[in-house]
């Protein structure tokens, strides 16, 4: 059997169900923890300057003229496994630069002499995709790389012909990229590479139908690559049915927030009060740029128009949005002509606005995962930001829980808001 297949054996049934036989003779929590155990880095190697990385000449042109002077840790640790040609497993922080990380080593593999289409990158949200290729192209502007975003809500016809003249790298959406897989376009043979970014979330419900789907088209031998910066272990033990003998560079969850960012919460005892407390921070707080996460597009739209009523400048976007309507608003954002994005989860992955100093949970995440995610768009990069959660007496539970899951403090906001650093 080969690996696709075992991959769509395993995306389809759990993996307690997988683990019988022998395995039963155990008790729950010594299997648990065996495997658990399997799942630590095994990849220390360093490496402190993208000098003594071995990468093309016209790669390192581009990372410094990209402005990266010194890898960071990730860098220093996960380009090399790549470049090795292992399938790799990396997880690091959010902001400390996982992009780069991969954006590196797929150039370095990639023969851009040959046209054909030897990298695919896939992450969830069009806006992600569009970022990466943007990075993609930028460092490899000096090996003269052909990147092309292949996502959702743009013209086909234009997709195709992109497609037909021949791109090295693709980065898409999955259900773009499959279509593009089905009808031809996309051709598979000579891929070395499939990255997977914001793994955890591709590999979960919603996005692992299409993964599946997608894997059917790969060549066999093909490397891949994950990263994220949170990797639940259910998502590691699927690994195993996929990877060969993977390198790993793990985080353990009590190292995973970002110490730069301070973490806040707002006891509100009524839902209708939290508008109110949100205008007041919004007055009295000075802030670069801020995103304001909300669990459904409606709560989105109301609420922006709320702020809209009362003379704040907002702007929203969710994902039953035009996408000529979200290109517009994420560029509005990303240029810093509006500060302040009303949103969903669909922001809560891998965007990188660097003006971000705070982010508000006017409504907390349902995954604790996403807890992470969110409040990793401030702070990038060692900057300092804060989080801000509002916590009705529904929320109080899972705000504990996140705490002890990530082993992190979240600390009642001062009344006084200058005891904010
Ligand atoms: N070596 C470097 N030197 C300077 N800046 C860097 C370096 N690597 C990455 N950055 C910058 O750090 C910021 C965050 O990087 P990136 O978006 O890759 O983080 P990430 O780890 O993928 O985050 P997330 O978990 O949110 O997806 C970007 O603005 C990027 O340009």
């Amino acid at each position: 059997m080969d690996r696709q297949q075992v991959l769509l054996i395993c995306l389809q049934y759990s993996l307690r169900n997988n683990n019988q036989g022998e395995e039963e003779k155990r008790t729950d929590s010594e299997a648990q923890q065996q495997e658990e155990e399997e799942f630590i880095t095994n990849w220390d190697e360093v490496v402190e300057s993208f000098d003594d990385m071995g990468l093309k000449e016209g790669v390192l042109r581009g990372i410094y003229g990209h402005g990266f002077v010194k890898p960071s840790p990730i860098q220093q640790k996960g380009i090399l496994p790549v470049i090795q040609g292992k399938d790799t497993i990396a997880q690091a922080q959010s902001g400390t630069g996982k992009t780069g990380c991969f954006t590196i080593s797929i150039l370095s593999i990639i023969d851009t002499a040959s046209i054909n289409t030897q990298a695919l990158i896939v992450a969830p949200t069009r806006e992600l995709a569009q970022q990466i290729a943007y990075v993609v192209q930028a460092i490899g502007e000096f090996i003269q790389v052909k990147v092309h975003a292949c996502v959702g809500g743009t013209v086909v016809r234009d997709e195709i012909r992109i497609l037909k003249q021949g791109v090295h790298v693709v980065v898409g959406t999955p259900g773009r990229v499959l279509d593009m897989m089905k009808k031809g376009f996309l051709k598979a043979d000579h891929l070395r590479v499939f990255c997977l970014d914001e793994a955890d979330e591709m590999l979960s419900r919603g996005f692992k139908t299409q993964i599946q789907d997608i894997f059917k088209y790969l060549p066999a031998e093909i490397q891949i690559a994950l990263f994220s910066a949170t990797m639940p272990i259910d998502i590691l033990k699927l690994t195993k049915h996929f990877m060969r003998d993977p390198a790993k560079i793990l985080v353990k969850n009590e190292d995973l927030t970002l110490e730069g960012i301070k973490q806040y919460y707002i006891p509100i005892e009524k839902e209708e009060w939290k508008i109110d407390i949100l205008l007041d921070l919004y007055g009295n707080l000075d802030i670069n740029q801020a995103l304001i996460y909300c669990n459904t597009k409606k709560r989105v739209t109301e609420l922006a128009e709320l702020m809209k009523e009362k003379d704040f400048v907002v702007s929203a976007m969710h994902g039953e949005m035009d996408q000529l309507t979200r290109d517009m608003i994420m560029k509005e954002f990303r240029t810093g002509s509006t500060r302040v994005l009303i949103t969903t989860d669909l922001m809560a992955r891998g965007i990188d606005v660097q003006q971000v100093s705070l982010v508000i949970n006017y409504e907390l995440p349902q995954k604790k995962e996403n807890y992470i995610h969110r409040i990793g768009r401030a702070g990038r990069y060692g900057r300092k930001g804060t989080a801000i959660n509002f916590v009705s007496p529904n929320d109080a539970r899972f705000i504990k829980e996140i705490q002890e899951h990530f082993s992190t403090q979240i600390e009642e906001m001062p009344q006084d808001l200058n005891e904010l650093n």
